[in-house]
């Protein structure tokens, strides 16, 4: 099983519009609600995909009702830890030619009480656990170095952990030595602190952080796929698609897919194979929605064992 923490969950609101004007009246052609926050995210993927998963997550309001609403009707599996605060609200404004605009809450203040309370309730599941994931930003009140501490009791109940955060609290995670981290891009850059304009340079950060420590290192690169970095071997995979619709939450689908891939002992040029057409299907997707078997038929994935060190990035 793949449990998941969120500590920071949210309701995402997905409104498509013609075009974002600044300080216009939009009238939105479709609008679509899901359950979000990055770890909801992996979570409602896996189950999507017939895997097995938990999610473990803060709820309270009205809209931490919705989300627990939302999460039964997909059959997805949780954990609810009360909190006195109300779940946040994302929203994202979709346009036609697949442009992606986010506005997220900063989310409802934790106590020390409640921040307890959801990694004794993830910690609870480890036993379980093929992996334990921390995702996404922490709310106001959370500790900076939560996900560390979260590396910590997953190693205590002797369960690989994995995080996907940004900025501090992902370097403390990374001071704690994870399993395995999934940056995108522009946070790995973050966190080793300078440009990363090549798959070569990319490869050599990646490298850098298992050296310190961190056996996989996942970067994911949107259009331009993933490289996956440990030890013995660097892969690099993209997918190819038509169209894109909403990139909200492909990137939590590709880190499911991997992690899917893993818990299943495949070899990891398979998982990484899986989680770039998981995160490529999700981008196919309107809103937040996750791919389910069907959506992954027709998407092609190039695998390459020798990286394009050369390859500059975001030019897809
Ligand atoms: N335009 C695209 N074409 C094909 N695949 C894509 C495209 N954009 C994203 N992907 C797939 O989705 C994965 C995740 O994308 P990205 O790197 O943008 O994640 P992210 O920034 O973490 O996203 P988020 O935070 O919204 O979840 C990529 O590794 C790739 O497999
Ligand atoms: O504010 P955070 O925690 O960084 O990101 C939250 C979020 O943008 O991430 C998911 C997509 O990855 C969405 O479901 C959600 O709205």
């Amino acid at each position: 099983m793949i449990v998941t923490l969120t500590p920071n969950p949210s309701v995402d609101r997905a409104i498509t519009i013609d075009a974002l004007l600044r300080g216009e009246v939009h009238r939105a052609s479709d609008v679509r609600v899901d359950a979000g926050g990055k770890g909801v995210n992996v979570a409602r993927a896996v189950t999507a995909q017939g895997g097995d998963a938990l999610a473990v997550l803060p709820v309270g309001g009205p809209e931490g009702r919705l989300l627990e609403d939302l999460l039964d009707a997909a059959g997805v599996p949780r954990r609810s830890v009360p909190i006195a605060g109300a779940a946040r609200m994302n929203i994202s404004v979709l346009e036609p030619d697949g442009t992606t605009t986010k506005l997220n809450e900063p989310g409802p203040t934790l106590d020390a009480a409640e921040v307890e309370a959801l990694l004794e309730a993830t910690a609870a599941s480890a036993a379980d656990a093929s992996w334990i994931v921390g995702c996404g930003s922490l709310p106001p009140g959370a500790p900076e170095d939560l996900y560390a501490q979260l590396v910590a009791r997953a190693r205590a109940a002797g369960a690989r952990v994995a995080i996907d955060s940004s900025g501090a609290p992902l370097a403390a995670a990374v001071a704690a030595s994870p399993d395995l981290i999934k940056p995108n891009h522009e946070e790995l850059a973050e966190l080793v602190g300078h440009d990363l304009p090549t798959l070569g340079d990319v490869r050599a950060a990646a490298t850098e952080l298992v050296a310190g420590g961190i056996a996989t290192v996942a970067v994911s690169l949107g259009g331009d796929g993933a490289l996956l970095v440990t030890a013995d071997e660097a892969l690099h995979a993209r997918a190819t698609i038509t169209a894109a619709v909403s990139t909200v939450g492909a990137g939590d689908c590709m880190l499911a897919g991997l992690l899917h891939g893993l818990s299943r002992s495949a070899p990891a040029s398979d998982a990484l194979a899986e989680g770039v057409a998981w995160g490529a299907a999700a981008v196919t997707l309107p809103g937040s929605r996750v791919p389910s078997p069907a959506d992954l038929h027709g998407i092609p994935v190039d695998l390459s064992h020798n990286p394009p060190a050369a390859l500059a990035l975001g030019q897809r």
